[in-house]
């Protein structure tokens, strides 16, 4: 697997740069997107490469989902000196203490007869939101209307976060774009390089400037400027990174 020449040629300068703040997202970047979220393991060689890349002195490997924390983490297998950000940026290196817990359950209970009558659907509850999953909902005509009446069913005052076969519901506003504002501020960081591929990543990527590089994982728009096709392909740049800064 071979790394995309302008992206090898991007990674060769990033790797001078400190402090590197390399942040990714985890579904569909380190992880296969499947039809059970609780069976999203890590692609082959995922977790040595990223233990790699931080290995490196003045880099910081940050992993940056729309995941609870605790999920993320059980879910992945991952640990190391990384920093976590969880449910899209709501959760900041720790799992949040309930304080949302009474208006997320609220919201399940709206949604969850809507979800129970589509057969194949899944209700996720998470700490800060809801997602409404339809990957194995086997009729599209189906999922696409479950979608819309969970959109409609919900206070639009929410935070409403489509995603790849989800329509997640917030009863935050945060978003990735600025946890890792924060996170590139608290550290002083130079460059960031950043993987993702769904929307919600989307708000990271336009948050870059012209010295970090924002790594887009598959199909479809996007404001960043590189792109890779599969979460095997990054594995392959996280390698090419860690071979660059070793
Ligand atoms: O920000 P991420 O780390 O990419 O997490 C986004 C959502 O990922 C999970 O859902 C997605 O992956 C599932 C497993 O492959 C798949 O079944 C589902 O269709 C995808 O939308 C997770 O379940 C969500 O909680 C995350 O927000």
């Amino acid at each position: 697997m071979t790394v995309p020449p302008d992206l090898a040629t991007a990674l060769a300068g990033l790797a001078g740069r400190r402090p590197l703040l390399v942040a990714t997202d985890y579904d569909g970047v380190l992880s296969p997107l499947v039809g059970d979220p609780g069976a999203a393991g890590p692609a082959p060689g995922a977790a040595e490469a990223l233990a790699r890349v931080a290995a490196a002195d003045g880099v910081t490997v940050a992993l940056v989902s729309g995941r609870g924390l605790e999920d993320l983490q059980a879910v992945s297998g991952f640990s190391g000196p990384y920093r976590w950000i969880g449910s899209h940026g709501a959760e900041f290196d720790g799992p949040l203490t309930g304080q949302l817990a009474g208006r997320r359950d609220a919201l399940a209970e709206t949604l969850a007869p809507l979800v129970t009558a589509v057969p194949g659907a899944l209700l996720e509850v998470k700490p800060a939101s809801v997602a409404v999953h339809v990957r194995q909902v086997a009729d599209p005509g189906a999922a696409t209307a479950l979608l819309a009446s969970a959109d409609a069913a919900v206070d639009p005052s929410l935070t409403k976060k489509p995603g790849k076969a989800v329509l997640e519901v917030a009863v935050t506003d945060a978003d990735k774009g600025s946890a890792v504002t924060r996170l590139r501020g608290e550290l002083g960081t130079a460059a960031v390089v950043y993987l993702g591929d769904d929307r919600t990543d989307e708000d990271v990527f336009r948050s870059l400037g012209p010295d970090d590089a924002g790594i887009k994982v598959g199909e479809g728009e996007t404001a960043a400027r590189y792109r890779v096709a599969d979460p095997d392909a990054v594995v392959a740049t996280l390698r090419q990174l860690a071979d660059l800064l070793s």
